[in-house]
Formats: structure tokens, C-alpha cells, sequence
């Protein structure tokens, strides 16, 4: 029997994300607001975390995940999530990057009409009885200048409601081709130039060192007199501090934060600054963004646990629905090929090529790459996966080359991998028989047809009479059962290799006696 994947829901979500985990084959609990002991002592038996913005994953939460495969985002930003350390530990990270962005958009335009309006101010004031008729003069947006900080999925769906509103929209954002500007209807900008045009600026990026503090102090006294700011991205993008001191000076006229350094934010510097409106990070809160991003974090989290699909993860390619079927002999070809170039080459590596010829060329060879180095760097250690094989590599300074030749060569696909060794280029290869059953065909320049799995045996030898038959009766006389035979050799009288499958593990004593059979170059035991 097969045990369920479990999933921990750590975070506020709609019901449907529990839903569709339990209809997808999964264990779901559902235990909010712990803290970061309390998740810690309870991480270990959970497949899989659903998180939103308040779950912390920090490396100590991933070093008591003994167990995690997954942690999924309900939303976009990942800031709250130590990716580094979960690739490293071969933890999938994903999120769903557009269920709540018309959201946020949204939410941005809101924030946006309540500060040209004072609507926060004018409410309390009307409630307690005071009708300050006069003490609310508004500003238009009709006509004024949008400052876009950052252009991607929510900043163009807040370009177009601008747009819409009759605003001219000024962009900064350094990945905005100008094509992309011109299908926007924005004008694209350098920082300084968005500073001195914009009468409201809003921001869309995420938190990077590139963006932290993005509105600084000197940025901000660059801005046009009376411009007024709007954060629903990320804490940390505007200096509070220096935001303060200039909506007290006038200079700013007006802010409105979703977003803070510190969240919860109990309490701000900012608070009970006049013309300063915020609400606690409710950038995503609405029904149908709740749905949105609860279904589709179920789904992809479950997918990945029951049927290993990948879709939105940040440290692992992606794996459609259409390509994964296509890809998965593949992968399974390139993991072996990498396997059994690790388990062969016993110096450090500094260098592992991996080449798809033919219809392998025409795939997504980030699967394929990662699988194969994989299967390269399992040798060393059994946690490693396709998650964090591609980091672990970098981390050890493995340069990976990825060639593609489209042509066919002598097998209609093929993957080669090849590695640098103190003795020069090796390289072993496989193609897919039927489009699925992976097999070897050549390994260090002998041509050979072998399948890779279970147990095997890797012998070198002289070229000569007799040999197999020796080898066969070692075997025979220890009760080791051979199942496949494959044979290949240089040229007659050369080099020649063996590669036997086995019914079961070789035993250290009979790879010794196997070493010592007349003609034996080299012996070694191989398992996948
Ligand atoms: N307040 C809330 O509840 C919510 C906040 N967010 C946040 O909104 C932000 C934007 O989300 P999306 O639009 O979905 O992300 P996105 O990835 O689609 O767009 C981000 C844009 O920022 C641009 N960018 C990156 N570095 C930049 C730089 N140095 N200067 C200017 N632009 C730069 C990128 O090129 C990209 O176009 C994220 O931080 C996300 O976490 C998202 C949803 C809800
Ligand atoms: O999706 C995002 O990036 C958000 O910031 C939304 O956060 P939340 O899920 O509402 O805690």
C-alpha cells in the first residue's frame, strides 16, 4: 500500500485549496498562525507546506523538512522563502504567478482614488459628525502622469486601468523592451526621468538588492512637489523613514502602503501621518483571487507530489502537461547516462557536456540536463535531486555545457554526456528504443546496446578466447544469476568491455576474484 503525500496548509487559504489537495490524493492539515518553533517541531512529517505571505520558510524550518518535497506560494511573492536553501536541499519551490494580480492591481488603483480624494480621512471625519465640507479638496487623475515602477504582469494591468482613466503612464522597468512599451501605450523611462514627471507613483517590483529601497531618500527628493506614492508590492522599496519626513515637509502629498518593512507592522513611524493611508498587506485579498490562487497552488503542489509535473517553480524547469509525457524517457535515459558517467570516473570532474542529437534536440533541455546531473551527482550523495542537482554543481564549480545538434546522426536521438578527466574527454550515449525504453549505446567509445538498471557489472578486459566463459563460471560458481549479457569491443583483440545485468548485488569478495581472471583490466560494480 502506498502511503499519501501530507501537506501542511500554514497559512490562511481558501477552503478549495484543502479541497482539491484531498481530491488529488493528498493528506492535508490545516494549522495557521505557528510559530517558527511550533512549525519547526512539526515540519518533519509533511510532504508538502502551502503557504501564503506569513509562513516564514527559513533555512532552519528546511533543516527540520527532513521529509518536504514542495513548498507552494498561494500568490506571487517568494520573499518569505529561502529558496537558495531549499534547492540545495532539493526542495521544489513554487508559486502561482497570476491569480491575484488583477487583485493587486486593483488594489493599487483603490489606493490610488483614495489618496486624490482623502477618503480615509474624509470618512472617519464625516462619521464623527464633523461634514468638513471644505477641508477635503481633491485632485483629478484624469490627465495626470502614472509613474509605473516596474512593468511586469500587475504593473501592466495597472498601466491599462490608468490608461483607461484618461492618466499618461511613464514606465521604469529595465526588462521593458520598447515594442513591449509601445503594446502597453506607456512611455518607457529612466528612473530620474519617471521621478521629475510622476504625479503618483506606483510600484510593482519585487524586493531585490536592485530594488530594495528603489524610492530612497535621494529618489525621493527627486520626485515633482506634490507627487503621492502608492506601495502594494513589497516592504522595503520605499524608505519609510525619509517617506515620513517629506509628507510632513508637503513635498509628498500623499501615500498609501500595502506593504511594509516589517509585517505585521504593529507599529510605523508613518502612522497617524497626515495624508498617509495603509492597510495590512490586503493587496491579494479578494474572493476570486482567494479562489485563484488556492485551486491553483493545490493543484500544481499535488501534481508534483502524485505525478512529479512541475509548473511555476522558480528552482526547477517546468514541465507542461504536454512536454512531460515526451520528456519523462528522456529523463529517465539521462539520469542513467549521468549515473553510470559518475559511478565510472573516479578523479574530481571539472566539466560534464551533455549533447542532444536528433529528436532529443528539438525537447526543453533543462529537464534533460538536470536529470543528467542528477544521476552524476547521486554517486556522491543520495539526497541529490533535479532540484538542487543544477545548484549543487554550481556550488561545486562543475561548468555544464549544453550542446544541441538538430541533425541526426547514426540513432534518429541520442543523448551524449561526456566529462573532462585527467585522461581526457569520455563519453557515453543512449538513445530511446520504441521512443521510450532507454538504452546504452555507447560507452568511452566502444559501440555496445545495453539497458541500464539494477545491478551490473563493468568489466574491461583483453580482447581473447575464453574470457566470457571464465567470467561466466566465476559468477556461476557464487550463485549469481546473470540476466542480460552485453558485449563490445574496440576492435578484435583490443580493448573490450562487459556489461552484465545481475540478479543481485555483487559481493565485494567476487568483484576481487573477478579482478584476478587472466586478461581483466578493471572491475566495478554499478547499480541504478
Ligand atoms: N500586496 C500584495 O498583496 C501583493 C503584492 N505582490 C507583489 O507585487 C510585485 C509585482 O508582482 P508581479 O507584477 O506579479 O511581478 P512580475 O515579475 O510580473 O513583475 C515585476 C516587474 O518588476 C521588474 N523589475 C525587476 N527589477 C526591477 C528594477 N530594478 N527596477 C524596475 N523594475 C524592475 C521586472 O522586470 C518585472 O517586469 C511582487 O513583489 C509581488 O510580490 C503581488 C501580489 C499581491
Ligand atoms: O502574492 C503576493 O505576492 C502577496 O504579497 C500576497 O500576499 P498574501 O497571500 O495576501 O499574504
Amino acid at each position: 500500500m502506498t502511503t499519501k503525500p501530507k501537506v501542511l496548509i500554514s497559512d490562511k487559504m481558501d477552503p478549495n485549496a484543502a479541497a482539491i489537495f484531498r481530491i488529488r490524493g493528498c493528506e492535508v492539515d490545516e494549522i495557521t498562525g505557528l510559530k517558527p518553533e511550533e512549525l519547526k517541531e512539526i515540519i518533519g512529517k509533511y510532504d508538502g507546506l502551502a503557504i501564503r505571505s506569513s509562513t516564514k520558510v527559513t533555512k532552519d524550518i528546511l533543516d527540520a523538512a527532513t521529509n518536504l518535497k514542495v513548498v507552494g506560494r498561494a500568490g506571487i511573492g517568494v520573499d518569505n522563502v529561502d529558496i537558495p536553501n531549499a534547492s540545495a536541499k532539493g526542495v521544489v519551490v513554487m508559486n502561482t504567478p497570476f491569480g491575484n494580480s488583477i487583485t493587486t492591481a486593483e488594489h493599487a488603483i483603490a489606493l490610488m482614488f483614495a489618496l486624490a480624494r482623502q477618503l480615509p480621512e474624509a470618512d472617519v471625519s464625516t462619521q464623527q459628525g464633523k461634514w468638513e465640507k471644505n477641508r477635503f479638496m481633491g485632485v483629478e487623475v484624469t490627465g495626470k502622469t502614472l509613474g509605473l515602477i516596474g512593468a511586469g504582469n500587475i504593473g501592466s494591468i495597472v498601466a491599462s486601468r490608468a490608461l483607461g482613466l484618461k492618466m499618461k503612464v511613464v514606465a521604469f522597468d529595465p526588462f521593458l523592451t520598447p515594442e513591449r512599451a509601445v503594446e502597453m501605450g506607456v512611455e518607457k523611462a529612466d528612473l530620474d526621468t519617471l521621478l521629475e514627471k510622476a504625479d503618483f507613483i506606483t510600484l510593482h517590483t519585487p524586493l531585490t538588492d536592485q530594488t530594495r529601497n528603489i524610492l530612497s531618500r535621494e529618489n525621493l527628493a527627486k520626485t515633482k512637489k506634490g507627487v503621492r506614492i502608492i506601495n502594494c508590492a513589497r516592504g522595503g522599496l520605499v524608505d519609510e523613514l525619509a517617506l515620513k519626513e517629506l509628507l510632513d515637509s508637503g513635498h509628498v502629498a500623499g501615500a498609501a502602503l500595502d506593504v511594509f518593512v516589517t509585517e505585521p507592522a504593529r507599529e510605523s513611524p508613518l502612522f497617524g501621518t497626515p495624508n498617509f493611508i495603509c492597510t495590512p498587506h490586503l493587496g491579494a485579498s479578494t474572493n476570486e483571487a482567494q479562489v485563484n490562487v488556492a485551486l491553483q497552488v493545490a493543484e500544481q503542489m499535488a501534481d508534483y507530489l502524485v505525478n512529479g509535473g512541475v509548473t511555476n517553480a522558480l528552482n526547477m524547469p517546468s514541465l507542461s502537461a504536454e512536454e512531460a509525457p515526451k520528456l519523462k524517457p528522456y529523463m529517465a535515459l539521462a539520469e542513467q547516462l549521468g549515473s553510470l558517467v559518475g559511478q565510472l570516473t573516479h578523479d574530481s570532474v571539472p566539466r560534464i557536456s551533455i549533447h542532444t542529437e536528433g529528436a532529443a534536440a528539438e525537447l526543453n533541455m533543462k529537464p534533460i540536463a538536470a536529470a543528467v546531473l542528477a544521476g552524476f551527482m547521486r554517486v556522491q550523495s543520495d539526497t541529490v535531486n533535479m532540484v538542487n542537482a543544477p545548484y549543487l554543481a554550481k556550488e561545486r564549480g562543475l561548468e555544464v555545457r549544453e550542446i544541441k545538434t538538430e541533425r541526426e546522426g547514426d540513432y534518429h536521438t541520442l543523448i551524449r554526456v561526456s566529462v573532462k578527466t585527467e585522461i581526457g574527454e569520455r563519453s557515453v550515449a543512449g538513445t530511446l528504443f520504441n521512443n521510450v525504453e532507454p538504452r546504452l549505446v555507447e560507452l568511452f567509445g566502444i559501440k555496445v546496446e545495453a539497458e541500464l538498471a539494477g545491478h551490473m557489472m563493468y568489466i574491461v578486459n583483453e580482447d581473447a578466447p575464453g574470457f566470457i566463459g571464465r567470467i561466466g563460471t566465476l559468477l556461476g560458481e557464487n550463485e549469481i544469476n546473470i540476466g542480460t549479457f552485453n558485449l563490445g569491443r574496440r576492435e578484435a583483440g583490443g580493448e573490450a568491455v562487459l556489461l552484465l545485468s545481475l540478479d543481485g548485488a555483487i559481493p565485494e569478495s567476487v568483484l576481487k576474484q573477478a579482478c584476478e581472471v587472466p586478461g581483466v583490466r578493471m572491475v566495478k560494480a554499478l547499480s541504478f
